[in-house]
């Protein structure tokens, strides 16, 4: 199979790149109806394939899951998952035939084997469903002519897309129908249905390609969303420790202070996270940012290359190939972090306090969401996309940290996020070194103090001005602007 991207016309591979339209909340008034009365058969119950069947069946639809034989064999926590919230259970030979639409939402590394096992067991003119487009896009997989392929990619973890449908409302999701595997033209109606299912159609849907997804989708999750937090969090413990700070203080300072500083972002984004600090700290985490985002652009601008051009999922896959010889490595080695085996102290942080005294982790989350967003639009993603897998899913990893820590972000997110989460996290520790060098707890741990309050007029004028202006708070502005109008309806 060849990496279905690089065999296309770079005027088709531009076009499929850009493709990403808001979707009109109306074009979702038929709800699940064009899946209404449809057998779906989710492959693997683990932290998409769980949370989703959970919102689909509670939007009306008939959902069970089918797994491989091993799985159903030892009871494995997949079969539990399941079996255990009532979902009728089986094998593939069991329940693929009679599948009209099936939901792969198996990791990433086993799609090949997964949809090679079960394609022939799949009835004539059903739909294949991914959430996640790596398999096509990137390992080329060629699906039979009659199935319609489609996928659904919620823009967060399995745990929020649940909690936020409990709530009422839903996560943003992206959709696509794969242009080659759309054989009855209804993949779009199909989507959209999946979409209204999870309750995605009321936090906003973006009408997008596989392409697109995948592209936006590897580079946000190795750059800012995982691989910045992880590396932050072990520079800035092992800072902190440095300078004579008490461990279990730092500990919880980083576990719980990426959650608080980007629930600020979250609500008003980068602009609102930096008024959060008083003007001398704004100011300070400001030229942090900016020192940071010259020093890491060459490394963003190199995930996105590879990214584009396959070397990433290339080299990824050579890892699978040698049974995951890096991940593995690095997956140990950062279990063996200072950070990560320091339990956080019993010591109360005020919720201002996190700001006041994590200006740099500040400064790190804005470079961050600022180069990620940057790198992707410049590759030709469009705004609304970057804007989803940077600024948007920030303080969604941030909750996983602020639950177990390092450990339970990398458990929580896929296989591919994981994998260049460490990749990112290895090339920019050393990248930051000298930076580091320079850092101390005024910036991380200890805060501005009493210090004068002093600041120069002009020079917050120009960065008040510089932080409003930015692409991402335009976009962002506008995107939460709908998010909070359609909450308000529900
Ligand atoms: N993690 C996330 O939050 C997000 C994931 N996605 C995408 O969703 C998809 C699923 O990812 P995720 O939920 O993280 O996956 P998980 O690792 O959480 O779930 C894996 C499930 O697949 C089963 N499985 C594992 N290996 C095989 C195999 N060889 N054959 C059959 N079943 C297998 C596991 O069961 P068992 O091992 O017991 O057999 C388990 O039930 C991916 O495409 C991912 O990119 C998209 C957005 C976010
Ligand atoms: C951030 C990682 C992610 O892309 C996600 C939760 O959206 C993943 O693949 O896990
Ligand atoms: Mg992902
Ligand atoms: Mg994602």
């Amino acid at each position: 199979m060849a990496n279905y991207f690089n065999t296309l016309p770079l005027r088709e591979q531009l076009a499929q790149l850009a493709q990403c339209e808001f979707m009109d909340p109306a074009e979702f008034a038929d709800g699940v109806a064009a899946l209404k009365g449809k057998k779906l058969v989710i492959v693997g119950c683990g932290a998409q394939g769980l949370n989703q069947g959970l919102n689909l069946r509670d939007s009306g639809l008939d959902v069970s899951y089918t797994l491989r034989d091993s799985a159903i064999i030892e009871r494995r926590q997949s079969f539990l998952n399941a079996s255990e919230n009532g979902f009728t259970v089986g094998t593939y030979e069991e329940l693929i035939p009679t599948a009209d639409v099936v939901l792969n939402l198996t990791p990433d590394k086993q799609h090949t084997a997964v949809v090679n096992a079960i394609m022939p067991m799949m009835k004539q003119g059903s739909t294949l469903a991914y959430s996640h487009g790596f398999n096509i896009v990137e390992e080329g997989m060629q699906v039979r002519d009659d199935i319609t392929v489609i996928m659904v990619a919620p823009k967060c973890p399995g745990s929020e897309v649940r909690e936020e449908y409990k709530r009422g409302f839903g996560v943003p999701t992206l959709i696509a129908v794969h242009p080659e595997n759309d054989p009855q033209g209804h993949g779009l109606a199909q989507a959209k249905a999946y979409a209204a299912g999870t309750g995605g159609h009321r936090a906003g849907v973006l009408k997008s390609s596989f392409i697109a997804e995948v592209k936006s989708d590897l580079m946000g999750e190795q750059t800012i969303l995982c691989g910045m937090l992880q590396t932050g969090s072990i520079l800035c413990f092992d800072k902190m420790i440095e300078k004579g700070v008490d461990a279990g203080y730092a500990s919880k300072l980083i576990q719980y202070g990426w959650e608080v500083v980007t629930e600020a972002l979250k609500y008003g984004g980068v602009t609102n996270m930096l008024d959060r600090l008083s003007n001398p700290a704004k100011v300070k985490a400001f030229e942090l940012s900016e020192e940071l985002k010259v020093i890491m652009r060459p490394l963003y601008n190199k995930h996105q290359d590879d990214i584009i051009d396959g070397t990433f999922s290339r080299v990824m896959m050579e890892d699978w190939a040698n049974d995951d010889a890096n991940l593995l490595k690095w997956r140990a080695e950062t279990a063996e972090t200072n950070f990560e085996k320091t339990p956080a102290g019993d010591v109360e942080i005020t919720e201002q306090e996190f700001f006041d005294n994590g200006i740099l982790m500040v400064a790190m989350v804005k470079a961050g969401v600022e180069l990620a967003f940057e790198t992707m639009t410049a590759a030709g993603i469009i705004a609304e996309s970057a804007y989803y897998e940077s600024l948007h899913e920030t303080p969604l990893i941030a909750n996983t940290i602020a639950r177990k820590k390092l450990f339970e972000m990398n458990r929580t997110i896929s296989d591919t996020a994981e994998y260049g989460c460490y990749l990112y996290n290895h090339a920019c520790l050393p990248l930051l070194q000298d930076f580091m060098q320079n850092i101390d707890t005024d910036v991380i741990g200890r805060g501005l103090g009493e210090r004068s309050n002093h600041v120069d007029n002009q020079t917050l004028i120009a960065i008040n001005k510089s932080l409003r202006e930015h692409p991402v708070e335009i976009i962002g502005t506008k995107l939460r602007g709908y998010m909070s109008a359609m909450k308000k309806i529900v």
